[in-house]
């Protein structure tokens, strides 16, 4: 095992755990959307807002095939999983874990948040029905799975450091 990834819906904790296992453990963290950020100097609003969706998406594939070959954990964006190719490339190079926390929580976090634009720009339902259609590509690219319902982010940090001591001997 080389990276450690995060996936799953917007909301699930990807960003705030991996952060956390990071610091746990002494590994370096990405976060996807910052390096994105970053080397385009723009934030994630603005890039969809310019540039549109397929072309932030081109950029996330760009980021899994070039990024540098280091042990390290990363935080994906929620799409990044629900593509056939970024599943490849992610499984080929490391570990990677879906956070898996219900709608109710998910959308308790995002509703009122400016920095993701798939949400701006939708409804309730809407994001509903796409946290369906998303779930089997999670589960699809993960090789480990956790619920988050009901856990602090100490708890879900310590399992995942778990598991990625328990897996790196291999
Ligand atoms: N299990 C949890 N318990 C409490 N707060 C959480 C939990 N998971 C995520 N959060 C909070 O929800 C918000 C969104 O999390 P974030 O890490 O940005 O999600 P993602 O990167 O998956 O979109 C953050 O404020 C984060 O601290
Ligand atoms: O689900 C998505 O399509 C997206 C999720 C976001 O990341 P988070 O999952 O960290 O919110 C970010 O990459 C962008 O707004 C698109
Ligand atoms: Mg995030």
């Amino acid at each position: 095992m080389k990276k450690v990834y995060l996936v799953g819906f917007m909301g699930c904790g990807k960003s705030a755990i991996g952060k956390r296992v990071s610091m746990y453990l002494k590994i370096p963290f990405y976060d996807m959307d910052t390096e994105i950020s970053k080397k385009m100097n723009m934030t994630i609003p603005e890039i969809f807002e310019k540039y549109g969706e397929p072309a932030f998406r081109q950029m996330e594939t760009d980021f899994l095939r070039e990024f540098r070959d280091e042990f390290c954990i990363i935080a994906t964006g929620g799409g990044v999983a629900t593509n056939d190719e970024n599943i490849r490339l992610m499984r080929e190079s490391g570990l990677v874990i879906f956070l898996n926390a219900p709608f109710r929580d998910i959308w308790r976090r995002i509703s009122t948040d400016k920095n993701r634009p798939i949400v701006q720009r939708s409804t309730k339902e809407e994001i509903a029905t796409l946290y369906k259609a998303r779930k089997p590509y999670y589960m699809k690219a993960s090789h480990i799975r956790v619920q988050t319902k009901k856990r602090s982010l100490r708890e879900i940090t310590k399992y995942i450091a778990y598991q990625i001591t328990r897996l790196k001997g291999e």
